[in-house]
């Protein structure tokens, strides 16, 4: 992402309702909004410029809001610097901003549907912006569809015009844009999927105003070390292993204990004084034939888990890839609850939850140490409601769950959302996508193991952990499996 002020908080993410109200803020402190509009408008033009040097012509296309304001000061400052530069769309409604910025930038206003794609055109869509609340008309879905057909670049004005803001999903046609400039604040429809990619690459604008007025109670943020590294695990020259953290990470049986080794690796990578595997004991020789630095305990049932667990340096616990026996994942669970100490379940470990949901909502009361790490199958088992309620967004949802199980949410996938049962949510944009892999997820839930095993509190566990997983992955590079992964990784 470009910026164009380092004063501007790139990773706060502001709904578009909260924007508005900064907007109402800056014009009831004296700030002038058409000042505002001529600098949005003026940066739109500077990354055509920048961007598409070789333009034949700048398409600009104006809705009737401020949205298409934006479009007709960008319309004019291009043609005022020799592009070609025609306008097609509605006219402003009256008395606004936009209105004045079409009176302030004169010109034709051709209808939408005259607009015939040609070599060298670029297109500016201002349609819409934060203000769209429905599907595009049909004539403009054709419109979209046109532009597609013909490849002509989109730049688009704070948005694709078809996108919510707020969701990250098309409300119904919607441009794809090879460049997005936003002002003040990145939306979460910037990050989410598929938003992010119909967003193309962003440019985020600093406009004049003032930071103090950029503030939000939305509490979403992109995820960012700015969330965890004040709670980073701290290192002294004398501590002992123990004071860095005891994992424990439960096998599944002889057929399956290669998810449990993988978690476990990661857990010790990612910086935990000791990694114990916690295994059945048919596949004892299996797991010895493959550790080393990890140690291994075995567990034959919950009487020798109880008798284990009042060893109070286990610090942490992982329960769930490739575990198998769903009613044994519910009472180790609830075992390892009882001692207050922070688990994840990931895999069979939420599985074994789906139709057991009140069971989990009631295990770790108090403040938030259960880490839930599913992916999109995993999360509709466990909050099918949840999953399949359009009007969320993926954050609406992450947190609807982090608060019934009162645990933070690490809902995968491209655009991973972490949630806290407080509702603070964050959103992971940079995670390459060579990360979909088997046994990726299992990494993953080693180290968040690890960081809460090390004293981290849960949010910042699972924020942290999820950026070590993909710059991990962007340091085992394309090609990667998750064993090279897991090898890749680096402390925080
Ligand atoms: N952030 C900032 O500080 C600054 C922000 N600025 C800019 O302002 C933009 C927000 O402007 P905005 O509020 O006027 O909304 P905008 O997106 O232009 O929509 C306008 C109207 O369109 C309509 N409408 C909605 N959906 C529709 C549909 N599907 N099909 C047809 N019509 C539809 C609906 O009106 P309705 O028809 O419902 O009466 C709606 O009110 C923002 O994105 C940014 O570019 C800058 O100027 C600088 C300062
Ligand atoms: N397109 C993508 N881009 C980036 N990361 C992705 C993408 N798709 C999946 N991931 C990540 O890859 C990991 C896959 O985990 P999971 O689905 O549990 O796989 P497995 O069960 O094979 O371990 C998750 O961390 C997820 O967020
Ligand atoms: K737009």
């Amino acid at each position: 992402m470009s910026r164009t002020l380092m004063a501007i908080d790139e990773t706060l993410l502001v709904s578009p309702r909260t924007m508005g109200k900064i907007d109402q803020a800056a014009a009831e402190s004296g700030i002038d909004s058409f000042g505002l509009m001529q600098k949005a408008g003026a940066h739109v033009a500077a990354v055509l410029l920048s961007h598409f040097p070789e333009v034949q012509r700048a398409v600009i296309l104006c809705g009737p809001g401020n949205n298409g304001g934006d479009g007709h000061v960008a319309g004019g400052l291009l043609a005022a610097s020799g592009v070609e530069a025609v306008r097609f769309g509605m006219e402003p409604k009256p008395g606004g901003d936009a209105a004045r910025a079409r009176q302030a930038y004169p010109g034709k206003l051709l209808p939408l549907e005259d607009w015939q794609p040609r070599d060298g055109d670029v297109i500016v869509d201002a349609l819409f912006g934060a203000g769209l609340d429905r599907p595009v008309a049909a004539s403009i879905a054709a419109l979209i569809e046109r532009a597609q057909h013909a490849g002509t670049p989109v730049i688009a004005v704070d948005l694709p015009s078809g996108l919510s803001g707020r969701t990250g999903e098309p409300t119904g046609a919607c441009f794809a844009a090879s460049h997005t400039v936003t002002f003040a604040a990145l939306k979460p429809g910037h990050l989410l999927m598929p938003g992010r990619t119909l967003c193309g690459q962003m440019h985020l604008c600093d406009i004049g105003i003032p930071a103090r007025l950029i503030r939000s109670d939305d509490a979403m943020w992109k995820n960012d070390p700015g969330l965890y590294a004040s709670k980073r695990p701290l290192t002294d020259a004398g501590q002992h292993k123990y004071g860095r953290g005891h994992l424990v990470v439960f096998s599944g049986p002889l057929s399956a204990t290669g998810a449990a080794r993988l978690s476990a690796t990661a857990g010790l990578n990612s910086g935990a004084g000791l990694v114990t595997i916690a295994n059945p004991p048919g596949a004892t020789l299996a797991l010895a034939s493959h550790l080393t630095a990890i140690m291994q305990h075995p567990v034959r049932d919950e009487a020798e888990l109880e008798t284990w667990l009042s060893d109070k340096r286990l610090s942490a616990f992982v329960l769930g890839p490739g575990f198998g026996d769903l009613e044994k994942a519910r009472s180790y669970t609830a075992r390892v609850a009882a001692t207050g100490r922070p688990v994840v379940l990931d895999a069979d470990g939420l599985t074994a939850f789906a139709s057991e949901t009140d069971l989990l909502a009631k295990l770790f009361a108090g403040e938030a140490r259960l880490v839930l790490t599913p992916h999109e199958g995993e999360f509709r088992r466990l909050c099918g409601d949840l999953a399949d309620d359009p009007s969320l967004s993926k954050i609406d949802r992450a947190r609807g769950a982090a608060s019934r199980f009162n645990a933070v949410m690490v809902y995968k996938g491209a655009d991973t959302v972490i949630a806290a049962p407080d509702g603070r949510a964050a959103v992971n944009a940079d995670a390459p996508a060579w990360l979909a892999t088997a046994g990726s997820g299992d990494v993953l839930a080693g180290i968040i193991g690890s960081l809460l095993s090390q004293g981290m509190p849960a949010f910042e566990a699972a924020c942290a952990g999820v950026a070590l997983h993909g710059e991990a992955a962007i340091r085992a590079g394309r090609g990667m499996n998750a064993e090279d992964l897991a090898g890749h990784i680096e402390p925080l």
